[in-house]
């Protein structure tokens, strides 16, 4: 069957439901489109399934219904032995930065380009650019408990983005992170996007939502309950999406 999706659209939720063990339902016939180049907010109170959206889109988990789409492409149809190429074209950035402990800065973005097989010669020459472009040019050398948070998530970034990945995925990037280190990350996740790279940030930091104004969907147990192009964490009182509450109620 053709697929409907835009030529534009890079990533496709479409009638998505997940359920889990004990028939715990994370999504719940979840549609929605993310044009090339958007910056997209994903927000909603914890469990409501923000990250459950991340996981399929890695494909680390199968919908129980619907369809995701990547590009165009069906992600059901994508066979076993070629994840690791999907995977291969999202840079992923997690709460927890995911840094190896035992490697220096320089070795922790080499690897990533180490195990796609990039060259020598093109690791030596892309691992101190990317650094520089996320400010840590004098850290090359240092291991990662040498280093505040906000510079562990920024080589956490380095490493997601030295591919230059079309699609990159941030599952509550500044979770751990005080109000400024947070600004500083999602400005250079703005930058990021800023070179054509599609943006998908899961996160609770209603601060950096609000400052930042791009599109947000909302998610609440399971079900996407709003859509704004340039939306808050929270929807303007004068929202036209009565079913959530605009006095800030709910969880942060
Ligand atoms: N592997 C799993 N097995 C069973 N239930 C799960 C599993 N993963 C997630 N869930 C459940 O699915 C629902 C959605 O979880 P998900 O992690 O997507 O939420 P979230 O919005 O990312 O939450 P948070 O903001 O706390 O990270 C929750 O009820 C959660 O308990």
């Amino acid at each position: 069957m053709a697929s409907r999706t835009p030529a534009h659209a890079v990533v496709e939720f479409r009638g998505v439901t997940r359920v889990f063990d004990r028939g715990v339902v994370a999504l719940d016939r979840v549609s929605f489109e993310i044009a090339r180049g958007e910056f997209v907010f994903l927000v909603g109170p914890t469990g409501c399934g923000k990250s459950t959206c991340i996981r399929l889109l890695l494909k680390e988990l199968e919908p129980s219904e619907g369809e995701v789409l990547i590009a165009g492409r069906r992600l059901s149809e994508i066979p076993r032995a070629r994840i690791p190429h999907l995977r291969r074209n999202i840079g992923c950035v997690f709460q927890d930065f995911k840094l190896l402990p035992d490697r220096t800065v320089y070795e922790n973005v080499a690897y990533a380009l180490r195990v796609i097989g990039e060259p020598r010669s093109e690791i030596r020459r892309k691992v101190p650019d990317i650094l520089r472009l996320v400010g840590l040019a004098t850290k090359l050398h240092n291991y990662p408990h040498e280093l505040s948070g906000g510079e562990q998530q920024r080589v956490s970034i380095a490493r997601a983005f030295v591919n230059h990945p079309p699609l990159l995925l941030a599952d509550e990037p500044t979770g751990n992170l005080d109000p400024e280190t947070s600004l500083g990350i999602m400005q250079l996740i703005h930058r990021i996007n800023r070179t054509g790279t599609t943006v998908i940030v899961a996160t609770h930091d209603h601060e950096m939502v609000d400052r930042m104004r791009r599109r947000v969907i909302e998610l609440s147990e399971g079900r996407v309950v709003r859509d704004e192009r340039a939306g808050r964490y929270r929807p303007e009182p004068a929202s036209r999406h009565p079913t959530v509450p605009a006095d800030g109620g709910g969880a942060a």
